[in-house]
């Protein structure tokens, strides 16, 4: 899909309701809920940086799987243009894949380790057929890790051990790049990196909102990057969605009792308060 193809077409996704509940033993009834009555949407005209955030086991990946396809929600329903994602023909279903692409935490599950890691752009390449040769497939890898600031040079003919974490998940942005989707699908992608490749790889996916109107869902518990990013937020705690707005209203006016306990918890240096104790050994 080319830039202006999607030029005055929205493409959205939706969910309504949706509920994920699994098996859990000790509760009363033999089932926990980890996404309660989940509704919001995402569209891609114009795009925009949705960031959910919640602590650790609030529901925030299982969304993501759900979005994604990996799991189906047990209550409510998700649509891609107005369609139920789990209903959908081949020929859609390939098209809200090609549509709707995900970076996880570490990429490095997704990179075989006996492969060099070319193999995971390769096999985008041919599984959404936008290279027909050898040459052009190598001509399309340098322009997408050289969009995402990879010297091709030093990425093409590596071993995912042989890249840094960081290298790794630049990798999986050149492989967006290729595909250019209408959404990202980011689930905890900088909780890994450092602070200067966190603000490189946050401002490439700015960079891709800008230049190839890309969405992203932005997946974290650290309100830090939620900040650097803008655009809107939604607060989640034990799979409810409690909060939602432009960032800087809920930041700075939130009207949540577990949002302002999310920002208290931020800690924030005060050299009043400097630490005296001796530590004795
Ligand atoms: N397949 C599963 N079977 C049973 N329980 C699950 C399953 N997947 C998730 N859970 C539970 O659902 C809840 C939400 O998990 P989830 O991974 O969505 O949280 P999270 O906010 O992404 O947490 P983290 O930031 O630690 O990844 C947790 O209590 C988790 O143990």
């Amino acid at each position: 899909m080319t830039e202006t193809s999607r030029a005055g077409t929205e493409q959205r996704i939706e969910l309504e309701h949706v509920e994920q509940r699994f098996h859990a033993r000790g509760t009363a009834d033999g089932f926990m809920t980890a996404v309660d009555d989940a509704s919001f949407s995402l569209t891609s005209d114009p795009p925009r940086v949705v960031s959910l955030v919640g602590q650790s086991g609030s529901g925030k990946s299982t969304i993501a799987r759900n979005i994604l396809g990996l799991q189906k929600p047990t209550g409510g329903r998700i649509t891609f243009n107005g369609r139920d994602i789990f209903s959908l023909s081949r020929t859609e279903r390939d098209e809200y894949r090609r549509n709707v692409q995900p970076v996880f935490q570490d990429p490095y599950a997704i990179f075989n380790p006996i492969y060099r890691v070319d193999r995971v752009l390769w096999k985008a390449a041919k599984a959404f057929g936008l290279a027909k040769t050898r040459a052009a497939a190598d001509e399309l890898f340098e322009e997408s890790l050289s969009a995402v600031r990879l010297d091709p040079g030093r990425v093409l003919g590596r071993y995912p051990h042989q890249l840094s974490g960081g290298q790794r998940q630049r990798v999986m942005l050149a492989r967006v790049h290729m595909l250019r989707p209408a959404f990202i699908i980011a689930d905890e992608p900088v909780s890994m990196l450092d602070a200067q490749v966190r603000k490189l790889f946050l401002d490439i996916l700015l960079d891709f909102k800008q230049q190839y109107q890309m969405t992203t869902l932005f997946i974290t518990h650290d309100l830090s990057t939620v900040y650097y990013l803008g655009g809107d937020v939604m607060v989640i705690t034990k799979g409810e969605i409690v909060e939602r707005g432009p960032v800087a209203t809920v930041m700075h006016e939130p009207s949540h009792p577990y949002t302002q306990l999310l920002l208290d918890s931020v800690p924030r240096p005060d050299p009043d308060q400097r630490w005296t104790d001796r530590i004795t050994v």
